[in-house]
């Protein structure tokens, strides 16, 4: 696929460029505690306020669903964008409107505007044409940096491509080349290690993704509405029961596929998420009904271990436990930092990525020795599937 570049827009001094970027990063009380995402755009950001291009950012935080959450306002994320990217960044109340019309009336060339969440919107997600409009009445020159959002036919990630001038980001381009340098021929085996929340945003994937991997470990929240359906009693945990059908589905195409799914065999339990609650670990005949599942248990991280001493190539999306807090972060720490090792050793080719992901190698510090870490989560696996992605077909020159 070829696409138009920043280096492709003729005159951008005075421009207004809409920049849609991912800054959905992980936080905590209020503040950021992995900026990633962050450091990802701000070349993209920095090189068109050079340039002198008026830069109005979009993005969305959370899943809102169309209502305006205070606690998902991008508002605490603007000084820290200010931060990375080394110059001021004013923020406007809404996306679309007087609020943002005014605030971008006010930019004078180079300067960086945040809008608020794309998502406060329905319309959105929804990619409604006369919210496309409004955003585009913002702009004179669309920019689309967020490769992490690119599996999104969104507004901000899609349609507003169809309706201004369309160039890609430095961190989308830089995405797409490490990937397809580091996975487009994938030395076998291949392992998938899935985990995480996002279970049904991310379990239909699945299904594909048996078909090109040899060997599916899942864990994390993930691993819960499989061992549901395979009907382990999960307590109070993560758990979508009503996808049970889809993963009983999932596991039929990996043994037509040929793939081996790798589920965990002990847990670590307790019956609080926080720091240092009372916790025991389990075999999956014993899991207390008042309690959740909150990471996978010792024998369950031997397991994980050994697969990746069994593969030549691992992908990774998706922690294997609550790893933000201690103690659900072992398994998620000792798997990372075995993938490192193996990867140092030159005997293994290992790509991660995810939003919390990033955060949990980060976490690990095992983040500097994986071959590639990408922003994405759920995109990267759906590119690894070899689907076509909403936001870079609409790039397309
Ligand atoms: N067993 C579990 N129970 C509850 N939450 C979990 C569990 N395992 C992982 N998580 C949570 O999954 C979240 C990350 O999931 P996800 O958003 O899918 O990953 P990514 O952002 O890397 O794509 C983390 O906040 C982590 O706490
Ligand atoms: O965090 C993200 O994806 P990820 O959890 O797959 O890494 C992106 O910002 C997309 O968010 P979404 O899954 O709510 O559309």
């Amino acid at each position: 696929m070829s696409f138009k570049t920043i280096d492709d827009i003729k005159d951008p001094a005075g421009k207004r460029v809409l920049v849609r970027v991912d800054l959905n990063v992980p936080m905590k009380d209020g503040k950021i505690t992995d900026d990633t995402r962050i450091r990802a755009v701000a070349p993209t950001i920095r090189d068109l306020s050079g340039l002198g291009a008026k830069v109005i950012l979009l993005a969305h935080f959370g899943r809102p669903n169309g209502e305006v959450v205070a606690d998902m306002s991008l508002a605490p994320v603007a000084p820290a964008v200010a931060a990375v990217v080394g110059r001021p960044v004013a923020f406007a109340s809404d996306c679309i409107g007087a609020a943002a019309a005014d605030a971008v009336a006010k930019l004078g060339n180079g300067d960086i505007l945040l809008l608020e969440n794309t998502r406060f919107h329905k319309a959105e997600e929804k990619n409604g044409a006369d919210f496309v409009k409004a955003l585009a009445e913002n702009g004179d020159i669309y920019v689309n940096d967020a490769f992490s959002a690119a599996h999104r036919a969104h507004a901000s990630t899609e349609g507003l491509a169809h309706h201004l001038p369309a160039y890609a980001g430095r961190s989308m381009q830089a995405e797409l080349t490490a990937l397809g340098a580091a996975l487009g021929q994938p030395k076998r085996p291949v392992l998938a290690v899935v985990g995480g929340a996002k279970v049904s945003s991310k379990i239909d994937l699945l299904e594909n993704l048996v078909g090109k991997v040899d060997l599916l470990v899942i864990g994390g929240g993930m691993a819960n509405t499989f061992l549901a359906a395979k009907g382990v009693n999960v307590g109070k945990s993560l758990c979508e029961h009503d996808l049970a059908d889809t993963a009983r589905k999932i596991m039929a195409a990996a043994e037509k596929a040929g793939c081996e799914i790798v589920l965990p065999v002990d847990a670590v339990v307790a019956r609080e998420f926080k720091a240092g609650a009372a916790n025991e670990t389990v075999g999956l005949d014993a899991i207390p009904a008042d309690a959740m599942m909150l990471d996978v248990g010792a024998a369950s991280i031997e397991t994980v271990k050994t697969r990746i001493d069994g593969a030549a190539t691992l992908v990774w999306n998706g922690p294997l436990g609550a790893f933000e807090i201690e103690p659900f972060d072992r398994a998620t720490v000792a798997a990372a930092r075995h993938a490192a090792a193996r990867t140092k050793d030159g005997k293994l080719l290992s790509v991660a990525g995810g939003g919390d992901t990033v955060a949990a190698l980060n976490h690990a510090g095992a983040a500097g020795d994986f071959s590639y870490v990408s922003t994405a989560g759920g995109a990267f696996l759906e590119w690894l599937e070899g689907k076509e992605l909403p936001g870079v077909k609409a790039l397309g020159a």
